[in-house]
């Protein structure tokens, strides 16, 4: 079954630790930290004491998305405050496998994150090296896109690849996942969504969930 990842970005960062709590009882399988830095993408957002703060209040898995520059500065600090996954955007990584071998050295599942016009053939020479491949599918830095039809082949390579070269990568989709967009995902071979607006905007975080699960 596809596992639902909730992106605090749309949570109410007044009662984050309630907003994660919701979407954990509501059956989110991961809790997604989207860390921008107003130069990657031009948006500013988490660092890593925010995962700190949190950690605690969760038992799911942290899923840390660097959106970031020069993300090799800032792995440890992210893997020591809590994060279980960490991401790495193949176009802020001058030395991917550097970066993955870093996120890797501190226990922490390693992923690399491709955006809309990047092709899948770039993770190709680190695919067996890795627990996760994100596919954006709007450009980063923002809640709230139109997700962008045309990734969606990309999906379906990238299974084909983890077919011949490593079949326990995780395929997550982030970017205008609602319940419609998710079925197409789930029609390609993707294995996480990430959601925050269809998700963090409803009342009811439990039916959301469902509805993106196909449920
Ligand atoms: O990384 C990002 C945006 O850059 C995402 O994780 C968004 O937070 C997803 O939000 P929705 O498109 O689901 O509202």
């Amino acid at each position: 079954m596809v596992k639902i990842a909730p992106s605090i970005l749309s949570a109410d960062f007044a009662k984050l630790g309630e907003e994660i709590l919701d979407v954990e009882r509501g059956g989110a399988d991961l809790i997604h930290v989207d860390v921008m830095d107003g130069h990657f993408v031009p948006n500013i957002t988490i660092g890593s004491l925010i995962v700190d703060a949190i950690r605690p209040v969760t038992k799911l898995p942290l899923d840390v998305h660097l959106m970031i520059e020069q993300p090799d500065r800032y792995i440890e600090s992210f893997a020591k405050a809590g994060a279980d996954y960490i991401t790495v955007h193949v176009e802020a990584c001058t030395h991917l496998h550097r970066t993955v071998q870093l996120i890797k050295s501190f226990g922490v599942k390693a992923g690399v994150v491709l955006n809309p016009a990047t092709p899948a053939s770039l993770i190709q020479p680190i695919i067996e090296d890795i627990d996760m491949v994100l596919l954006m599918t709007v450009n980063p830095g923002f809640g709230g896109q139109k997700f962008i039809k045309s990734v969606l082949p990309k999906i379906a390579e990238v299974k084909a690849m983890a077919g011949k070269y490593n079949q326990n990568l995780e395929i997550e989709i982030d970017g205008g996942v609602n319940e419609e967009t998710a079925k197409l995902c789930i029609e390609q071979g993707a294995t996480i969504l990430v959601a925050g607006s269809a998700i963090y905007d409803q009342e009811d975080r439990h039916a959301a969930i469902q509805k993106i699960r196909g449920k």
